[in-house]
């Protein structure tokens, strides 16, 4: 473990490389002895946004937080190349709720993991902090309090919050889930921004399909604590909205969809079939939403 002169020296250091995430046949059984992680072996290409999706209780945030080393592994291991180290900042986490400080203000809840690591001057922290409020739109809400700024606001300090340290490893367990949609898909463009500005591997929670086909270059569907199928997913750049629009879309969609339905505890014909078949371009609610998988 780096010590604290180590971790605030490290921090000074220009960001380096995104991480290569290497998952070597690990296992997660906890112990009530549910294995929420069976053998899963995965390799995510470093400098790419990978979405992990699948029903609930497959297994998805287990992993994620065993790639963040926030759990540990009962089997296998789990390597990041170039390494990078939680305690350094060099792995961004975003959960599903923004849990700010409520007596910090936006730009003081942003420095606040510069601040915990000791690293830079308080003006200096300010002002990347500020810089990283610019990145998320939301620089003219630097001194307002958190009771003061709506959910996706929140959220959006909430990632800044994760980036200001320059994670080479950016992991968000479902951070759109409580936003309405069109709220969640800004977001997503933003963070497809962020990501072209930062320069992260990105591990991506989401029950909405759409959203992985949208954002990801791969997509693993999970099933019972095992991966099921890794989606490469070739829409091309950038990923403007009309992409939900074009065929390729709309076979990606189906791919993950029926994969998706093939494993689900409920029957299929309780669910639109018409999207099913055809994808989401058919389909005007889809379309504005996206489906999404619980
Ligand atoms: N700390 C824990 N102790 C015991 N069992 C747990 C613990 N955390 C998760 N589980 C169980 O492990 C399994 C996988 O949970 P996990 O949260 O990883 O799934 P998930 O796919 O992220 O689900 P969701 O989409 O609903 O968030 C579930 O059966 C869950 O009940």
């Amino acid at each position: 473990m780096p010590d604290a002169t180590d971790i605030a020296a490290s921090v000074r250091q220009p960001p380096s490389s995104p991480s290569e995430i290497s998952c070597q046949a690990v296992s997660v059984t906890f112990a009530s002895g549910t294995t929420a992680v069976d053998d899963v072996s995965l390799q995510l290409e470093a400098g790419k946004i990978h979405s992990l999706i699948g029903a609930s209780g497959c297994g998805k945030t287990t992993l994620l937080r065993s790639i963040a080393g926030l759990q540990a592994c009962t089997k296998g291991r789990i390597e990041l190349s170039p390494p990078a180290i939680s305690e350094r900042g060099e792995i961004g986490f975003v959960f599903q709720q923004p849990s700010l400080l409520p007596w910090l203000t936006t730009v003081e809840n942003v420095m606040l993991p510069l601040e915990l690591l000791g690293a830079y001057s308080r003006d200096e922290r300010r002002k990347r902090a500020t810089e990283i409020l610019h990145s998320v739109r939301l620089a003219d809400a630097a001194d307002r309090m958190p009771n003061q700024l709506s959910g996706g606001m929140k959220m959006r300090v909430s990632i800044a919050r994760a980036l200001i340290t320059r994670p080479s490893v950016l992991l968000l367990d479902e951070p759109f889930a409580a936003l309405d949609d069109l709220l969640r898909e800004q977001l997503g463009q933003l963070l497809r921004s962020l990501w072209n500005q930062y320069q992260f591997t990105a591990v991506l929670v989401t029950h909405n399909i759409a959203e992985s086909i949208l954002l990801s270059h791969q997509i693993v569907l999970m099933h019972d604590g095992k991966v099921q199928q890794i989606i490469t997913n070739s829409l091309p750049e950038p990923r403007v909205r009309s992409i939900r629009t074009s065929p390729e879309f709309g076979r990606f969609y189906g791919q993950v969809s029926d994969q998706l339905r093939a494993t689900a505890d409920w029957e299929s014909s309780d669910l639109d079939s018409n999207a099913r078949n055809n994808g989401p371009q058919d389909n005007d609610e889809l379309n504005n939403t996206g489906e999404t998988f619980q």
